[in-house]
C-alpha cells in the first residue's frame, strides 16, 4: 500500500445486508489525478468503493482504468487527490489481480498459490479449494509456465482471493476467458461481495458488468463521465442496456482510441 495514500484503518466492517446508501466505504477516492510526465491521464476522479458490493470501472481503451486501479491498490501514487482506506486490521488488506498476472517460473500452480497462502496462515487444503473455485482443480500440479493465458488469469484470481481480503481489485478478470469461465469469474466476484468484501472490477464485458455490478463508474478520457447502478444509468440515458448507455455516454469516435496529450 502506498505510504502517501493516507491509509487509515478504522475497523469499519459491513453490517448485515445494508442498502447501497448505507454500505460502509472501504476506499474513498477524492479528486484523484494522475499525470505521466506532462500528460494528464486522470483528472478529478472521486467515488467510494463500498463493502458488500461489486463496483465496476468501465470505459474505452486508454480511458485510464488501469492507471486508476494501480493508484487505488497502492502500486503507484496519484499525482493529485487522495485515496483513503477504511480497511479492517487484517493480515491481507487488499487482493489484486493485475492485467497481466505472472508467477515465479518453475513452480506448480499449487505451489504458487500456496506460497501466498503461507503468508496468511492458509493450509494446502485452502489452496486447493481456491483453485477449485476458479476451475483449476485439475491443473493444480501443472507448471505455471505451461498454463494458457486464460488459465494464468484464473490462477491470478485465485491468488487475489487468498486470505479473504476485505478489498479485492480485479483488473479485467474476464479478459481472454471463454464465455463460461467469464460468467464464473463474475459469479465469484458476486460471491466475494456477498461475503462482505468490497470488490472493484474493471471490465469491457458490459453484459456481465450489468448483471453483476451494484454500481458502475464510467471513465471517459480520464474523467468520471457517469456513475450509478446500471439501471440508473439506463434511466438517465434512456437506454435499454449498459452497452447502449456506454455508447450514448462516451464522447468521440468509439472506433478510435483517445490519447490524452497527443500521440507521444
Ligand atoms: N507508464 C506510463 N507512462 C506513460 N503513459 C502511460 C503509462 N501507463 C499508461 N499510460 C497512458 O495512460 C493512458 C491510460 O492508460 P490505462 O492503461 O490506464 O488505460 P485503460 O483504460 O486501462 O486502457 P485499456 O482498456 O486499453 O486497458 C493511455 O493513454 C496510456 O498510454
Amino acid at each position: 500500500m502506498s505510504e502517501s495514500a493516507n491509509a487509515t484503518t478504522t475497523g469499519s466492517t459491513a453490517k448485515a445486508e445494508p442498502t447501497t446508501a448505507t454500505r460502509p466505504p472501504i476506499v474513498e477516492i477524492d479528486g484523484l489525478g494522475h499525470t505521466y510526465g506532462r500528460i494528464d491521464v486522470l483528472e478529478d476522479v472521486s467515488f467510494d468503493v463500498p463493502a458488500g458490493e461489486v463496483t465496476a470501472i468501465i470505459g474505452p481503451n486508454g480511458a485510464g482504468k488501469t492507471t486508476l486501479i494501480r493508484d487505488i491498490v497502492g502500486l503507484q501514487e496519484p499525482t493529485a487527490g487522495t485515496v483513503d482506506y477504511r480497511i479492517p486490521d487484517v493480515p491481507r488488506p487488499i487482493g489484486y489481480l493485475q492485467q497481466r498476472p505472472a508467477f515465479r517460473p518453475g513452480q506448480t500452480v499449487k505451489q504458487a498459490i500456496a506460497f501466498y497462502g503461507s503468508l496468511v496462515g492458509e493450509t494446502e487444503a485452502d489452496t486447493v479449494r481456491r483453485l477449485e473455485r476458479v476451475g483449476l482443480g485439475a491443473a493444480t500440479d501443472r507448471a505455471v509456465g505451461a498454463l494458457s493465458g486464460g488459465m494464468t488469469r484464473l490462477a491470478g484470481i485465485a491468488q487475489a482471493t487468498v486470505g479473504d481480503p476485505p478489498l479485492v481489485v480485479l483488473d479485467e478478470p474476464a479478459s481472454g476467458l471463454d464465455p463460461g469461465m467469464s460468467v464464473r469469474i463474475f459469479e465469484i466476484a458476486e460471491e466475494l461481495a456477498a461475503a462482505g468484501a468490497a470488490v472493484l472490477v474493471s471490465s469491457h464485458n458490459l453484459a456481465l458488468v450489468e448483471r453483476t455490478a451494484g454500481r458502475v463508474v464510467l471513465l471517459d478520457d480520464g474523467t468520471v463521465a457517469r456513475i450509478g447502478a446500471p439501471a440508473d444509468l439506463n434511466g438517465e440515458l434512456g437506454t435499454e442496456s449498459l452497452l447502449d448507455a456506454f455508447d450514448a455516454a462516451v464522447a468521440g469516435d468509439s472506433k478510435t482510441v483517445s490519447v490524452r496529450g497527443g500521440s507521444t
